[in-house]
């Protein structure tokens, strides 16, 4: 056994651990970095990027079909399933080596293409390595969640891990699970041209405000798309080409295909936590909010820590743990002002308190303003002019916002910025907007807060009429 002493051992090799790798690393910190499969994690290899990548080869089809909008004459395109599935590998391999061993090796990491588990509260065993370090970050993300439906385990079936090796286009796919992955593939693979069937056990995007959720699920059904609510699959039958789900409602769906996203479950199986008195949850590793576990030298972030399972949530989580390892800073995870973006066409972004939770902690003192799509000359433009934003205010603040519609992933970005920075409702007004932009809708929704009071105030009309009489 080869025995090694480092300053920071990091579980996990995907968004969350090597973002604490590189940012510990580059500070100095001697690093140790296990990594069981691909480096790059799920994000890279199975989640964010080939399904981005897929639903851009899905949106070229869609926007072929649609072109008679634009004065372009619309064609049925000739959709080529793997040389989708080739762009999407190309995009991966694009990105790759920024998360390579070398990149890593580079920084002065240690990289270890080994599965890590705990056999001492203070020491983990990976292939022939015996690792003590002055603290741990476990990073181990999640994988799919297989439910136990009965006859799930006697038919072929897809999950966001299998999906990609997939070469030719599934002529009628079922989705169980109207979460972001079920929808966001859901969608592509209907644009290119399967006959797509989603069944939802409770609410279709159902993490998301209702009024917004609404306005993505109405677009997604006028392209074709079946989403069943409230239909849990609960018996599961048939065989390769030929599957059958039947729902508790004992209704039946029929395809070729079959895709589960009904969730994910913290890859903790294999890391022998009891070994070094760490304890989980029913999501994941329990963890304080400085991401600490029940063992005071190890930390968890990103998926295995079981809250918001997001890359950006994983990144952020590291920077949170680098400060607190490398500086003994007393730093402190929140989530008030994490965004997440699911990447349907239109899209549906949120950060901070949703209308429902805002009305809950601040009653009669929240305001809600909206300002929908069509208002906005680009939008109409380029006839992106479904959808809306939503922004909940307090004591003229902003605690929350709502986007669905075009690009509400990247202008989300902007209300992030203010929630983080507890910026009021003022310092939006005073920004000057490039017309036309879809950026003009964030202050045109900050000006329909101050509207009824600079609008509708017989005080402003007395004095403005005070002012007119004695103005030269
Ligand atoms: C289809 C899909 C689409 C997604 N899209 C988005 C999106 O658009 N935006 C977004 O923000 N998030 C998205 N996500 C979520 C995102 O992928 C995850 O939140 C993110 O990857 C979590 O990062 P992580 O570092 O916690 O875990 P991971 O990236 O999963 O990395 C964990 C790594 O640990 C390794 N590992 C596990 N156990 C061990 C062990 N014992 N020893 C050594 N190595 C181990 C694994 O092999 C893996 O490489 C998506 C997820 C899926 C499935
Ligand atoms: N754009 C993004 O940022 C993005 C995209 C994809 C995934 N993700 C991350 O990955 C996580 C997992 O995504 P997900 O969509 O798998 O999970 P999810 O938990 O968000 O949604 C799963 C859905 O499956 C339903 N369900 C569960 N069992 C069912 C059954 N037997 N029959 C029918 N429906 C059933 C649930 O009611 C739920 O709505 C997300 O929460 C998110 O954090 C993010």
């Amino acid at each position: 056994m080869d025995r090694i002493s480092c300053d920071l051992l990091i579980i996990g090799a995907g968004s969350g651990g090597l973002s604490v790798a590189a940012g510990a690393a580059q500070m100095g910190a001697d690093v140790v970095l296990l990594e069981r499969h691909k480096m790059g994690g799920d994000c890279l290899n199975y989640g964010c990027v080939p399904s981005k990548a897929l639903i851009q080869s899905a949106k070229t089809a869609h926007a072929m079909r649609t072109a008679g909008q634009y004065g372009i004459t619309p064609v049925e395109p000739q959709v080529d399933y793997a040389a989708a599935k080739d762009h999407v590998q190309s995009v991966i391999d694009a990105i790759a080596p920024m998360d390579s061993v070398e990149r890593f090796e580079g920084f002065g990491v240690r990289v270890i293409q080994e599965e890590g588990r705990f056999i001492s509260d203070t020491e983990v065993q990976a292939g022939d390595h015996i690792i003590t370090a002055r603290r741990i970050v476990i990073a181990t993300g999640s994988s799919p969640f297989v439910p136990p439906i009965p006859g799930l385990d006697s038919v072929p079936y897809l999950t966001n891990e299998s999906l990609w090796d997939l070469r030719e286009l599934p002529k009628e796919l079922i989705v169980i699970g109207g979460g972001p992955i079920g929808m966001e593939m859901a969608q592509a693979h209907l644009r290119l041209g399967s006959k797509v069937t989603v069944l939802e056990g409770a609410k279709a995007l159902g993490k998301d405000d209702p009024e917004m959720a609404a306005v993505v699920l109405d677009n997604l059904r006028s392209e074709g798309l079946e989403i069943v609510e409230d239909a849990t699959a609960s018996e599961i039958r048939g065989a390769e080409g030929a599957i059958e789900v039947e729902t508790k409602e004992g209704r039946v769906f029929k395809g070729t295909h079959l895709l589960v996203a009904v969730g994910r479950k913290a890859n903790t199986a294999s890391l022998d936590l009891e070994k070094a008195g760490i304890e989980t949850t029913r999501t994941g590793i329990k963890v304080d909010d400085k991401l600490k576990t029940t063992n005071s030298k190890v930390y968890a972030i990103g998926d295995v820590a079981g809250g918001l399972q997001f890359t950006h949530v994983a990144g952020y989580h590291a920077g949170v743990v680098v400060q607190s390892a490398m500086f003994g800073l007393p730093a402190k995870a929140k989530t008030d002002h994490i965004p997440w973006a699911t990447y349907t066409d239109p899209e549906l972004a949120q950060v901070g308190l949703t209308e429902a939770q805002a009305k809950e902690k601040h009653g009669d003192a929240l305001d809600v303003v909206r300002f929908h799509y069509n208002h906005n000359d680009r939008a109409q433009a380029e006839r992106h002019t479904k959808g809306l934003i939503k922004v909940m205010i307090h004591k003229g603040r902003p605690v929350g916002a709502s986007i669905a519609g075009h690009q509400a992933g990247e202008h989300i970005n902007f209300w992030a910025f203010a929630l983080a920075n507890n910026l009021k409702m003022r310092a939006i007004t005073s920004m000057v907007s490039p017309y036309p932009t879809y950026g003009e809708l964030n202050k045109r929704a900050a000006g329909t807060y101050f509207s009824p009071k600079l609008f509708e105030s017989p005080m402003v009309k007395r004095v403005v009429r005070l002012v007119q009489r004695w103005l030269p």
